[in-house]
């Protein structure tokens, strides 16, 4: 649950949610499955992609034509994506506050990290909420490594459920040893690749985060 004092320290501003997440654990395709979800809803919506070198993310979202192309900004970050989401996130700041400035009454942006190891964080002056996405492919041992992102990001998802078979992954276990080291807090399960569970995460992030900035 995001802090009350961090929730309404924008009140005219966007709500900023981050997806952070190891390298090809399914960030771009999640965020491809919740911008149509929430537009449909009726969210006044942007997008920011952090890339190393490239704005390869970016392109693809654009391309996608779920979205206008000019509400999707990217950021490069060069070789360290975590420094911009935590230790020194002013490059994504700005392009927030650029969207924020270009849009309105923008309601939401959502801000993907380039991908990065199980220790990576989100700074709470950038994101209101933030969601780390692993995927089951990388090994139902994951939850059990306790890495920052797993242990403390507001929302754990473990996507790629679909391969669990194909990875000899038991995958009933490794949600409840995710519950388990996250002390209960929340953990979903997506196939991205078709949109499984999706609906579960727009419903998280607007019960969490939107209702409560609008109470
Ligand atoms: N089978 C399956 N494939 C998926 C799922 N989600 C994503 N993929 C595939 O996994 C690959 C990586 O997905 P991306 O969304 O590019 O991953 P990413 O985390 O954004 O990758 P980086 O930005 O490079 O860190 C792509 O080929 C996706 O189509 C899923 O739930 N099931």
């Amino acid at each position: 649950m995001p802090d009350q004092d961090l929730a309404s320290a924008r009140p005219l501003g966007s709500a900023r949610v981050g997806i952070g997440g190891p390298v090809g654990s399914g960030k771009t395709r999640l965020l491809e499955q919740l911008v149509p979800r929430f537009i449909e809803r009726g969210i006044n919506l942007a997008v920011i992609t952090n890339d190393l070198v490239t704005q390869e993310d970016a392109e693809r979202v654009r391309r996608s034509g779920l979205i206008a192309p000019e509400r999707v900004l990217a950021v490069e970050t060069g070789a360290c994506p975590h420094t911009a989401i935590r230790e020194d996130p002013t490059l994504n700041l700005q392009a927030a506050d650029e969207l924020d400035a270009r849009f309105p009454g923008l309601e939401l942006v959502l801000i993907e990290s380039g991908g990065d190891n199980l220790a990576s964080s989100f700074s709470l002056d950038l994101v209101d909420y933030w969601i780390f996405v692993i995927d089951v492919a990388g090994g139902d041992d994951i939850p059990r490594k306790r890495g920052l992102g797993v242990l403390s990001c507001d929302l754990l998802i473990i996507n790629k459920f679909d391969l669990a078979p194909y990875v000899n992954v038991n995958l009933p276990r490794m949600a409840e040893e995710a519950v388990q080291v996250r002390n209960g807090r929340p953990v979903l399960m997506t196939n991205c690749a078709i949109g499984d569970g999706v609906d579960q995460v727009v419903d998280a992030i607007t019960r969490e985060l939107l209702f409560a900035r609008s109470v």
